[in-house]
């Protein structure tokens, strides 16, 4: 739906207010433009005020929040904004948000893993490709001037067709993992908060089960205080000296220091990572192995994405000025 196309319904819905609680990044510039012409924006970060002492203020009557990237949104936060009933994350990951207190005062949550699920899922498989093929690896040897190999052969990597792969947090973006996985031969088993209906792969009520069951276990689910560790020293033994683990979440769904020396031992067979507990900080040891992929937390970063973002920023906003369904809801739990 063209953005510019919808005018009108704003002129007949008042004027309803927006505030922005971080600077948008450079490479989403595009997101203030699409929404100005729509919404009053209120921008902390461009105002030479604190931003606390900004909103007591200045946004006493804002409905709606877009929560930029990783920027926290604390219970404080949320009560300088006695009229919020919105809040729109532009990330798939909402642990920076308190979404507790959200749920408290009834506050409806959006986040982006919608728009983000095909990249984010292209990425994931990508990382495992990589972990069970060697694809970097065989890069960092050619580079390195190794090829041919001195009385040997470059060691063999492993096929993906009918490998056993567990996805941990079956929303779109498992979703996404499992289409594409299938169609290179995997079977397919998860682990989520609930059971879905109208899933055809099986189901494990915990993740120690499904570790048992699967050759790689792909994270895709959100951190909170119940899914924090959730890789941990047990689910890695079960998931035993082969397998692989895969990280597109968040780098606290891993006990990274247990994972680290799983890595070291051999007691795992690889990593693929995309984050970590402590961004930008990497564990050194990582960097020596050939066997784990690492990357600075890309997944999602496409222009496609940003594009699909910005779209469903707008098409929410829109919708719950209008008093409509909303594309996406976040449910909070
Ligand atoms: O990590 C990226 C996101 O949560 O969108």
């Amino acid at each position: 739906m063209a953005v510019e196309a919808n005018q009108e319904w704003l002129k007949s819905n008042g004027d309803p207010h927006l505030v922005l609680v971080h600077r948008l990044p450079s490479f989403n510039f595009q997101l203030k433009h699409i929404l100005q012409p729509h919404f009053h924006l209120l921008d902390p970060a461009g105002s030479p005020e604190p931003a606390g002492s900004f909103l007591s203020s200045h946004a006493q009557s804002v409905r709606a929040l877009i929560c930029v990237a990783n920027t926290p949104l604390t219970a404080e936060t949320l009560s300088l904004l006695p009229s919020l009933e919105l809040v729109l994350a532009s990330s798939a990951g909402v642990d920076h948000i308190d979404t507790q207190e959200c749920r408290r005062r009834g506050i409806i949550l959006t986040n982006a893993s919608t728009a983000f699920a095909e990249d984010a899922a292209d990425y994931a498989v990508t990382l495992l490709i990589d972990v069970w093929r060697r694809i970097s690896a065989a890069d960092r040897f050619l580079h390195a001037g190794l090829w041919p190999v001195k009385g040997g052969y470059y060691p063999l990597g492993s096929k993906l067709g009918g490998k056993r792969v567990g996805i941990v947090g079956l929303g779109s973006i498992g979703l996404e993992v499992s289409k594409r996985l299938e169609a290179f031969g995997c079977s397919i088993a998860y682990s989520s908060r609930k059971e879905k209906p109208h899933v055809p792969y099986p189901y494990h009520a915990n993740v120690l089960d499904l570790a048992a069951h699967s050759d790689a276990l792909v994270l895709c689910c959100s951190l909170s205080e119940q899914t924090r560790h959730i890789i941990n020293k047990d689910v890695m033994t079960a998931l035993g000296k082969k397998g692989v683990v895969i990280n597109v979440g968040r780098g606290g769904l891993i006990d990274e220091k247990e994972l680290v020396r799983f890595l070291l031992r051999g007691d795992i067979g690889g990593a693929g990572l995309d984050v970590f507990e402590d961004e930008p900080d990497v564990p050194r040891q990582l960097f020596e192995l050939d066997n784990v992929v690492l990357s600075p937390h890309r997944a999602i970063f496409t222009p496609e994405a940003i594009e699909a973002l910005n779209q469903l920023t707008f098409t929410n906003l829109k919708a719950f000025f209008s008093n409509k369904p909303l594309q996406s809801v976040y449910q909070i739990e």
